[in-house]
């Protein structure tokens, strides 16, 4: 695209004389520029993109997109001024790649918990629908081929350049919808800004990521933005920040409540998987759903919704939800030859400790026992006091254990945790995360589960300075077979 069609498109004046070269891309990062590209200096947390501008000049940029130059500092290439770096990176984005989202359905997907579960049932459900359909979610994109892609990152929702080169890519893979799961991050730095949505959910919010956005409104504030952008929304009638969304515009509720159009009634744990009456828009039936974790219910409520929405009927939702393989590492099930129950789950929140134990209570003989950290470095202190009395609470035993720690030292975020189990004895602390989860699978008995929380799927593990690769499932079956 010539820059000057570029600047049209976004609405801004060029200084006269600017050159007219083709722009090749986009990015916010000095070290990715390459020649012909488009250079966004954001003011960060830590840095200041405009300082980089030399570099960035050396490097082949075409021109710099600022909020104005700092003082002193004269620009080695054409500027433009916007109004807001973060913004004009997405709008800039969206116009080199014409715009694909205009050309797809897309569903967002926001919440605390739940959102790659919902994300991973929803295209499941739309491409059973005969819709060919894309993802982007934590646990990796996939285009309509339904194979798992990985960004190099371990990015919920990646920035704004690689989002919309997604979807161009979703495009050009023959997708016609595609379900994107939007982070608070994302929505507050406005990597997803220029994404046209046509529908989007609502799981359910509770407190996290406080470091970032300092208080649960303002966390909420952030999410509220897609329900917000969405003509239609999808929204959880069992979560009480709902009823701040309801006013937004047109929606549909979904849950337990007797206001949801999108009901289950009478659920039925089983050891393999969820029976529960659905009531909604469409008709009544029974579903089914092989996927443990009560919570699973609201999920797949949530992603029946939403492709009904998208034109799905009733008989391709029951089907597809009951040919559903789940996610990886989100309640995900470690054969055992022995009679023990492995579960690897992504839960490491306290509240979807919580309920994940408590949904593994229900189908478990014998003693509980679950191997869960707590993140280092910025992500949340204020997590690990809670998590550790969580897990005393509910489980048998608990082995408290490292889980990306990062800078921090591993034994304060023990003492944090053995802190938050007050009185209770029920725990044990081994820093070395596979040692904790052989500890668990060596006190395991036929009957017994195990629940390996926090981890999930991702595939390293920060410890210190170092980053380790990571296979929670495979440490698992190590375990199991030692
Ligand atoms: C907390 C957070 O989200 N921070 C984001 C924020 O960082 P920042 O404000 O500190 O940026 P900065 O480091 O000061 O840099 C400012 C600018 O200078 C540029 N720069 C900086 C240094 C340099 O050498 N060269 C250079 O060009 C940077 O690219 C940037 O454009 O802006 C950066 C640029 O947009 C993001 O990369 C960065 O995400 C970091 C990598 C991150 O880890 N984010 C995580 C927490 C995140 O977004 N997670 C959510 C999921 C959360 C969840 O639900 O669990 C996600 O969607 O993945
Ligand atoms: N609807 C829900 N309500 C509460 N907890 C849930 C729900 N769905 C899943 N969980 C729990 O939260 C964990 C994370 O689920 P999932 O990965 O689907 O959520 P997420 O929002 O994508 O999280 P993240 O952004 O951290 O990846 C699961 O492993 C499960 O324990």
């Amino acid at each position: 695209m010539k820059l000057h069609d570029l600047a049209r498109a976004l609405n801004l004046s060029l200084p006269d004389g600017t050159p007219d070269p083709d722009v090749s891309g986009v990015t916010h990062n000095a070290a990715w520029v390459q020649p012909g590209m488009a250079f966004v200096a954001i003011r960060g947390a830590r840095f200041d993109g405009h300082s980089f501008l030399a570099d960035v000049a050396a490097r082949g940029a075409v021109l710099v997109l600022g909020e104005g130059l700092p003082d002193g500092v004269a620009a080695p290439l054409p500027y433009l001024r916007v109004p807001e770096a973060r913004a004009a990176l997405a709008d800039v984005a969206a116009a080199l790649h014409g715009d694909p989202s205009r050309a797809l359905k897309v569903v967002g997907v926001t919440g605390t918990d739940g959102k790659t579960t919902t994300s991973w049932m929803t295209v499941h459900l739309l491409r059973a629908a005969g819709l060919p359909s894309g993802l982007l979610s934590t646990a990796g994109y996939q285009l309509p081929d339904g194979a798992v892609r990985h960004f190099p990152a371990h990015f919920t929702t990646p920035e704004a350049p690689q989002v919309q080169e997604n979807l161009a890519g979703q495009l050009q893979a023959g997708a016609r919808a595609v379900v994107l799961e939007a982070s608070s991050h994302a929505l507050a730095l406005e990597r997803v800004r220029a994404v046209a949505w046509d529908v989007a959910v609502w799981t359910q919010l509770t407190s996290e990521h406080l470091d970032f956005h300092g208080t649960v409104q303002g966390y909420f504030e952030e999410k509220r933005k897609l329900i917000e952008r969405a003509p239609f929304a999808v929204l959880n009638a069992d979560d009480p920040w709902t009823a701040h969304l309801t006013a937004l515009g047109p929606h549909t509720l979904y849950g337990e409540a007797p206001e949801a159009a999108w009901r289950a009634a009478d659920v039925r744990e089983e050891v393999g998987g969820l029976r529960f009456r659905l009531h909604c828009p469409l008709g009544e039936a029974e579903a089914w759903l092989p996927m443990i974790g009560r919570f699973n219910v609201h999920n797949a409520l949530a992603a029946m919704a939403a492709a009904a929405q998208l034109g799905a009927d009733l008989g391709t939702l029951l089907d597809g939800l009951a040919s559903f393989a789940g996610v990886p590492g989100r309640m995900e099930l470690v054969p055992d030859a022995g009679g023990r129950r492995v579960v690897v789950d992504f839960a490491h929140t306290p509240p979807s400790l919580e309920k994940a134990l408590g949904t593994l209570r229900v189908t478990t003989p014998g003693r509980l026992i679950v191997v869960l950290g707590s993140a280092g470095g910025l992500r949340d202190p204020s997590k690990r006091a809670p998590l550790g009395e969580v897990a005393t609470r509910l489980a048998d035993h608990a082995f408290f254990t490292e889980e990306d720690s990062r800078d921090t030292p591993i034994r304060d975020i023990l003492q944090e945790m053995e802190r938050g189990a007050g009185g209770r004895s029920n725990h044990t602390s081994v820093p070395d995360r596979r040692e904790a989860i052989r500890a668990a699978v060596r006190l395991a008995r036929p009957g017994d589960t195990v629940l390996l929380a926090g981890k999930g799927p991702e595939e390293t593990l920060e410890r210190l300075h170092e980053t380790i690769p990571w296979n929670e499932v495979q440490e698992a079956r190590d375990a199991l077979l030692d």
